[in-house]
């Protein structure tokens, strides 16, 4: 029998075998924040251990960083420590990190890829539960908690279960301004949020292998929204050019035989999953979430769900929670309500094509007068990037925000928050109760979404705009 993507990655990252269903697997990169490095670092120092690979950390500030100055004195009090901390950790023990003056500063699921640390094959941990974003480059990653942090900082090595596996097929072509997060909120509400629970996903399928490595990184960052593990995707040619000549790519023979192995990284044509699911996206419409979790999606031109169709008890109590949370009625639609707030960044939809298609959708239009937007690139090289192809003027003569790069308000750890019943339309992955913000009210949607709900000041079908 042939081995799946996944259990080849495992399998390949051996290093003991507990028994069948868990090991202890090797670590090629452990990428770590301000936030949920901390404490692993004060752990080594109390048992005076050190680092055991350095090399294969890295670090950089993202979650409270502000997104107006690059000055950390003028960030408040916890922000100002842990970045601080992360500061004196990369020092002492001899971690490279991209801090706030460095040109690659940016969200750690931007700058992992854009300059080539992510690669096929590889094993790669953080104390994030967006890891899972690297895996769309057939690498095998996903989030961990504070004291594995530590245990990766001592030991480059991590102690996991073997999850089964399921494959998301996905076929149909991608209309015009229909994006891949209208592809992966469409997947959460097809399966829900704890539809993927104990499995690594693997998507494939003609849609798939068409798709940018941006819309890939798109997919995956969300699969941890359906519970899953992971989620990854075979490593290809789109895979290989993005890759090639980024500033830790492999170089000259070792890009040669690195390529050489990346190519049989790929399920096996008789592997088994443990499950499998089909989707077919032609005449997919945008999505937009309306509730308070990541399923409760519906295409823009349907109305909110009546209490009564929902079959099952809890998903009943959590609609008639959720429209109360925001502020909205079974049965309206949501291109009838105002919005106030829009945010576009965020480790899901923050990369140069987010912000190509957002531009696009503005051009020479302008902010409604009751909308606040800003536009928050992943990372400095984003940035840079947008700003040599004039996307900066486009976004700033339309009446948006340009700001520094950082998770800004995808979790409000620092100023970029909404105010109580604030109503964005944000390109973020997830709308928790109080996540942007006390009392705010987040709607999920693609980059195309949110920029057009900035002009209009409430939702609209692009589809219709054209
Ligand atoms: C702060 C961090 C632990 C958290 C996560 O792991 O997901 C954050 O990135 C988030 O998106 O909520
Ligand atoms: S952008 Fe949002 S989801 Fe991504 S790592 Fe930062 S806080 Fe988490």
């Amino acid at each position: 029998m042939g081995k799946t993507l996944y259990e080849k990655l495992y399998d390949n990252h051996i290093i003991y075998k507990e028994n069948n269903d868990t090991s202890i697997l090797y670590v090629d990169l452990h990428l770590i924040h301000e936030v949920t490095s901390p404490q692993a670092f004060s752990g080594l120092r109390l048992n005076n251990r050190s680092v055991h690979c350095s090399k294969k950390t890295f670090a950089t500030m993202d979650h409270n960083v502000s997104t107006k100055t690059n000055d950390i004195n003028l960030l408040n009090n916890m922000a100002r420590n842990q970045i601080q901390a992360l500061l004196n950790n990369c020092r002492d023990f001899n971690i490279p990190l991209f801090d706030l003056k460095n040109e690659n500063q940016g969200i750690v699921h931007v700058i992992g890829p854009e300059n080539g640390m992510t690669l096929p094959g590889m094993l790669i941990v953080c104390g994030d539960s967006h890891t899972s974003t690297h895996g769309a480059f057939g690498a095998l990653a996903f989030g961990i908690g504070t004291s594995e942090v530590e245990h990766v900082l001592a030991t480059q090595t991590i102690k996991q279960k073997r999850y089964k596996t399921m494959k998301i097929n996905i076929s149909g072509t991608l209309n015009n301004y229909i994006t891949p997060k209208d592809i992966i909120l469409y997947i959460i509400k097809t399966i829900g949020v704890s539809g993927g629970t104990g499995y690594v996903i693997e998507f494939t399928g003609e849609t798939i292998t068409s798709l940018s490595m941006e819309g890939r990184m798109t997919l995956c960052n969300m699969a941890i929204e359906m519970g899953a593990k992971s989620g990854i995707i075979a490593p290809d040619i789109i895979t290989f050019n993005y890759l090639k000549n980024k500033k830790f790519s492999p170089k000259g023979s070792d890009w040669n035989s690195a390529i050489k192995y990346w190519k049989n990284l790929k399920s096996d044509h008789n592997a088994v999953f443990d499950k499998s699911i089909f989707i077919n996206i032609n005449n997919l419409a945008p999505q937009v979430t309306w509730g308070t979790n990541p399923e409760q999606v519906i295409s823009i031109d349907e109305p909110i769900p009546l209490i009564k169709s929902f079959q099952n008890i809890i998903k009943k109590e959590s609609a008639k929670k959720s429209l109360l949370y925001m502020g909205l009625k079974e049965g309206v639609f949501l291109t009838d309500v105002k919005i106030n707030k829009v945010f576009i960044g965020s480790c899901t939809n923050s990369r140069i094509e987010d912000l190509r298609i957002a531009s696009k959708v503005i051009y020479n239009q302008h902010v409604h007068s009751r909308v606040k937007a800003i536009v928050v690139p992943g990372s400095k090289l984003v940035k840079k990037q947008a700003e040599k192809e004039g996307l900066d003027k486009i976004f700033i003569n339309a009446g948006f925000e340009w700001r520094l790069p950082g998770c800004s308000m995808c979790l409000g750890m620092n100023d970029d928050q909404l105010n109580p019943k604030d109503r964005c339309a944000s390109t973020s992955n997830r709308n928790f109760e109080h996540r942007q913000g006390r009392n705010s009210r987040t709607h999920l949607v693609s980059p195309v979404m949110a920029a057009i709900a900035a002009i209009f000041g409430k939702f609209k079908d692009i589809r219709k705009l054209l």
